[in-house]
């Protein structure tokens, strides 16, 4: 893949291009004109646009300067580690590294890419990483970008014949909402959840979906594959079908946690969701030789169609 050059079959397209920090970014398009951006600085979906134009990913407008890490918003790649629960950085250090692109794959178990505009990515790490998280392991990631403009995010963690590993993994994606006061999240009713805002407490979800009105961060355990996040004011739901994801991180710092954060707007918390795929409470443990691997697909639909998300089960 040449710096620039589109690699075209006729309909489909993969570009190579450069940020304004000389990062190279994979622009994946469909022929309706959808497109999806990935940047090698993370493996992070940073846009994913419909055939309209219309971004439905949340990214802030503000940029901290002053830390040069992972931008606030698409969907950073949380790995070996969630948040702070461990010795490493918050997160983990997947996505404040530069991934390569991975041009010969190893064969995915499905082969579910055909007609897809699709990129491999792949992180190893390097002697740094090993010192802070001394196993040896590669990580790959397909970012897929469907006929109907579905967002496909595929990662594969393998233990390269060292001692066994455990790690924890999230593809924390920032939904762009009209007003988060307007969303609903369906799916997660019934749900044990640990609340992140009370020191990991455990409960049980009541019937209801979800609605925000104050800070919100929980991780809800072992949930159904299919969650639905409603945005009533843009008559637009995404559907998030996930596999080998058990856990669910639902998170908005609502207004008082945003002021304090230096990269994101003091109003931008309003037309954010993160929902997120994720393996949190039981983190996978891979002895040598053996892989994971963990799919989020993510769907738009028009609210009107959406009166019964089961259907996409
Ligand atoms: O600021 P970041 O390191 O990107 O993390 C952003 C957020 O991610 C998750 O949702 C965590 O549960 C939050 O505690 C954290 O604030």
């Amino acid at each position: 893949m040449g710096h620039s050059a589109a690699i075209w079959d006729s309909k489909l397209a993969i570009e190579r291009v450069k940020d304004w920090n000389g990062i190279d970014q994979i622009v994946l398009r469909n022929p309706q004109g959808a497109s999806a951006r990935v940047s090698l600085q993370g493996g992070h979906v940073i846009s994913w646009q419909n055939d309209q134009g219309q971004e439905l990913l949340f990214s802030s407008t503000k940029v901290n300067v002053k830390a040069p890490k992972a931008m606030r918003g698409g969907i950073p790649i949380c790995f070996p580690q969630f948040g702070n629960c461990g010795s490493l950085e918050q997160h983990g250090f997947a996505r404040n590294k530069i991934w390569v692109v991975d041009e010969d794959p190893p064969p995915l178990p499905t082969n579910d890419s055909n007609g897809k505009s699709f990129v491999d990515l792949l992180l190893k790490p390097s002697e740094e990483d090993l010192k802070s998280w001394p196993h040896s392991f590669e990580l790959r990631l397909r970012v897929c970008l469907g006929m109907d403009g579905n967002l496909s995010l595929i990662s594969r963690v393998r233990n390269m014949n060292g001692k066994p590993f455990s790690f924890s993994f999230a593809y924390h994606s920032y939904l762009s909402v009209s007003d988060i006061s307007e969303v609903r999240v369906e799916g997660l009713e019934t749900m044990d959840y640990f609340d992140n805002l009370c020191e990991r407490e455990r409960f049980t979800e009541q019937g209801d979906a979800i609605t925000f009105e104050s800070e919100f961060e929980r991780v809800y355990l072992s949930s159904p594959n299919c969650i639905a996040v409603l945005d009533h004011e843009r008559k637009r739901t995404y559907v998030l079908r996930k596999e080998g994801l058990p856990d669910v991180v639902v998170w908005n710092p609502w207004e008082k946690k945003s002021k304090a954060m230096a990269d994101l707007g003091d109003e931008e918390y309003k037309q954010m969701v993160c929902v997120d795929g994720a393996v949190i409470e039981k983190p996978i443990t891979l002895k040598a030789g053996e892989e994971w691997m963990g799919r989020l697909e993510i769907l738009v639909i028009p609210s009107t169609f959406c009166s019964d998300f089961s259907n996409f089960n």
